[in-house]
């Protein structure tokens, strides 16, 4: 898929944002990821110099530049949808029936109130409908949509949507359980707290579906 098409995709038809849609403006992707880094680089200078900081010292002078390439390279590297990875399906042809559950995926996501850490697991499960997904491509969708500034909860619904249009179903769940180092290391400073959200597609919303997943994830928190 080219970019226009993708960011057609994410914003749905006219380009109205839909619901679970990461608030991008139009001209999103009008400058390359190097003309980003360099304008960054600008902004994270001006900040460590209003802090008072000497740029010239030489741990600190090359700050700028590393930020802003790990602004747009790596963690805010999921904003564009031409680097949404491509999920390889294969026909079920061996009629595997029941729920499958990709679990303990790793979740690093920058919370985009505070741009501070997220961080937890994420748990995926579907039932086929005819499709199966390589394994890997749903850590791959997780970590795609992780990179952008976030909340938990459109994380979570932007998962599950990506995975409901590969797999041609809405039987679709996520659950993620994650700590938000905003919660955890200032403001009320809380280091126990985590946060739990969840998305329950089709047949998950049926009791003993819900419960046969989260039966198998059996969350325990792992950082
Ligand atoms: N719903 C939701 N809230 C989040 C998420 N990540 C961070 N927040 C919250 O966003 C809120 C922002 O609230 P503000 O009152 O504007 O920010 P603040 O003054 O820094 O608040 P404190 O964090 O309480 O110090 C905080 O309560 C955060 O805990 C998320 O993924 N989902
Ligand atoms: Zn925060």
């Amino acid at each position: 898929m080219n970019t226009d098409e993708n960011f057609h995709d994410e914003m749905g038809d006219n380009h109205i944002a839909s619901s679970d849609a990461t608030p991008l403006r139009s001209d999103a992707f009008d400058r390359t990821d190097d003309e980003k880094i360099e304008i960054i680089k600008k902004d994270v200078e001006n900040i460590l110099n209003t802090l008072g900081l000497d740029l010239t010292d030489d741990s600190l002078k090359g700050t700028p530049n590393r930020v802003a390439k790990m602004f747009v390279k790596e963690i805010f590297g999921g904003l564009n949808p031409a680097k949404k990875p491509s999920s390889s399906t294969f026909d079920n042809k061996y009629k595997y029936n029941e729920m499958l559950v990709e679990k303990n995926i790793v979740v690093y996501s920058t919370c985009e109130h505070h741009l501070l850490p997220i961080v937890g697991r994420a748990h995926v499960a579907y039932i086929s409908n005819g499709t199966v997904v390589g394994l890997s491509k749903m850590n791959r969708i997780v970590d795609y949509f992780a990179k952008r500034p976030q909340v938990q909860e459109r994380l979570t619904i932007q998962i599950v949507n990506e995975l409901k249009k590969v797999l041609n179903t809405e039987d679709v769940a996520c659950v993620i359980d994650a700590k938000h180092l905003c919660v955890n290391s200032r403001g009320i400073r809380d280091i126990e707290s985590s946060t739990v959200t969840a998305e329950f597609g089709g047949r998950f919303q049926e009791e003993s579906v819900r419960k046969e997943f989260l039966d198998y994830i059996k969350l325990e928190t792992k950082f």
